[in-house]
């Protein structure tokens, strides 16, 4: 077998497991996730997904094993890495333009033209112009959370940890932020950990989707959804029969091998 190319290695787990006391939260996981590419963590509820995710984000270490970014073994959070939640993480007394500056505030290595066109920059991106003064308190929850995400790209991440970041929003936000994010990450080309319990949403959002066992963590299926679906997503392809497919594989995995509902 090919080793992987270090762009095919840019996010690499080896060997990693994690115990909380005597309890096992993941077994031994080795993984490799390519520079730019968008992978969905699928799994039961309290597998180990949001674990795997912090020690990414460097919240949280391997009891043993390692994670690299880049060939560094990641030791600690930095601002290569930036997380967005469910919960809306926006500062309420900051507006929603001084929200998306706020991780560049004390970066000495960049000039402030250039940290005023980054904001302008990613406030246009995620179409947030016209409430560039709105406090977080007057704008939706999917505003929020492009606010959070403008906010970490902003900050120059380049990889991003979403866990269940469009959870809490209803059906059609969601939707539409969906779209936005794939767009999103097709043009800005960050590498991207969205954790999500959510088939449809995987299906939709992944070039590629890591199906987690119920704990300990331990990957039972890892699959290759560009080469199922291509790499446009429309909201309309899920009419289609490939994704339906793909869809009704994934829940078959997930009843006969997860052995654990989502
Ligand atoms: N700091 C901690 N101390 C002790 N146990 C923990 C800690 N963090 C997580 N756990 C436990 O580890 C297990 C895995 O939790 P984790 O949040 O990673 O799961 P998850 O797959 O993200 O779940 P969900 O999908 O419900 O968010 C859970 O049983 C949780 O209670």
């Amino acid at each position: 077998m090919c080793e992987p190319s270090m762009a095919e290695n840019y996010l690499a787990f080896e060997g990693v497991t994690k115990s909380f006391g005597p309890m096992n939260v993941v077994t031994r996981t080795d993984l490799s996730i390519g520079r730019g590419s968008l992978v969905v963590f699928l799994g039961p509820s309290g597998c180990g997904k949001t674990t795997l995710m912090r020690m990414v984000g460097g919240l949280d270490t391997p009891t043993t094993g390692r994670i690299r970014l880049d060939g560094d073994i990641v030791r600690a959070p930095d601002r290569r890495r930036g997380m967005v939640f469910q919960a809306y993480s926006s500062f309420p007394w900051l507006t929603v333009a001084e929200n998306i500056a706020f991780g560049m505030r004390y970066r000495s290595d960049i000039s402030a033209q250039e940290k005023a066109e980054r904001k302008a920059h990613y406030l246009k991106l995620v179409g947030l112009e016209e409430f560039a003064d709105a406090y977080p308190s007057r704008i939706s929850g999917g505003m929020r959370q492009r606010v959070a995400i403008a906010r970490t790209l902003a900050a120059g991440s380049e990889v991003l940890l979403m866990d269940e970041p469009f959870g809490a929003l209803d059906a059609l936000t969601r939707e539409r932020l969906q779209v936005q994010l794939r767009a999103l990450q097709i043009s800005e080309q960050k590498t991207v950990i969205f954790v999500t319990h959510d088939v449809e949403e995987a299906v939709l959002l992944a070039d590629r989707i890591v199906l987690f066992s119920k704990r300990p963590a331990r990957i039972v299926a890892d699959i290759d959804v560009n080469a199922a679906l291509g790499v446009e997503r429309p909201l309309e392809i899920r009419e289609t029969q490939s994704f339906f497919d793909l869809r009704n594989k994934i829940l078959h995995l997930i009843r006969n091998e997860t052995g654990d509902p989502l």
